[in-house]
């Protein structure tokens, strides 16, 4: 695991391009596709800001999400929604190199039916990410797993449905571990003293939740931390 402290918002934002466009280049350069899994809340701004500055071959990305709210495209609650709105205008990337949740349908459906998409997208049912972008909430949440949810211990499905989620809006499709951990890279990005307790919890007094469940098999694990929410390192 590598922890990266940096001073502010804006120093973060910077670390994550030149992350995101080493690990896009040589994922390309590897093996032809870059898959990226993208998370909602605060880390869509920085992406949102990030992305337009990476130097990399946009039409092999395939841009796919960590979690989604179950919500029309349109609501502000949509994480594809967001990234449509306030990035696709920024970057050469097409609406078709993002796997969506279907729209219309209940959580259960929506889950069935993105990992399918995702299975099609990967030309297996392995789901190898070649980074995930993870956000942290400030009760130790990341995707859509959370303290203390039953979802925590699934081991057989890649990726479910949540429709009790306490942080609203309460249907969700989320990654699970198993998709989680099988990724090649994993980087949180947070800022903000909100998170500060939470980060003293999981890095430092190694507590179970669901943020520290991230583990990668065999992949490699960042976090990058402004100094707010490093505070109590
Ligand atoms: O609801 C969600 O929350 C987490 C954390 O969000 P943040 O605004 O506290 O950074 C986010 O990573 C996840 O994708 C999202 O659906």
């Amino acid at each position: 695991m590598t922890t990266i402290i940096v001073n502010d918002e804006q120093d973060l934002i910077n670390k994550l391009v030149s992350y995101i466009e080493k690990i896009s280049n040589d994922s390309i350069q590897n093996r032809g596709k870059f898959y990226i899994g993208l998370s909602g809340g605060s880390v869509v701004k920085y992406l949102c800001e990030c992305l337009p500055r990476v130097d990399t071959d946009w039409s092999q990305w395939v841009l796919a999400f960590c979690d989604e709210r179950v919500v029309p495209e349109q609501s502000e609650d949509s994480t594809f929604g967001t990234y449509k709105r306030e990035l696709l205008p920024k970057v050469s990337l097409k609406e078709s190199q993002f796997i969506t949740i279907k729209q219309g349908v209940g959580a259960a459906d929506a889950a069935k039916d993105y990992a399918e998409k995702l299975t099609a997208a990967f030309n297996n049912s392995d789901y190898v990410f070649d980074l995930l972008l993870l956000g942290m909430g400030p009760d130790g949440h990341t995707c859509s797993l959370f303290p203390g949810h039953p979802l925590l211990e699934e081991a057989s499905l890649k990726v479910a449905a949540i429709t009790d989620s306490p942080k609203p809006p309460p249907e969700r499709v989320t990654l699970t571990y198993s998709t989680i951990n099988n990724a090649r890279n994993c980087l949180f990005a947070i800022c903000g003293a909100g998170k500060a307790d939470m980060i003293k919890r999981i890095l430092v007094t190694k507590e179970d939740l669901p943020a520290a469940r991230v583990k990668p098999h065999s992949g490699s694990l960042y976090w990058i931390l402004d100094e707010q929410a490093a505070q109590h390192l």
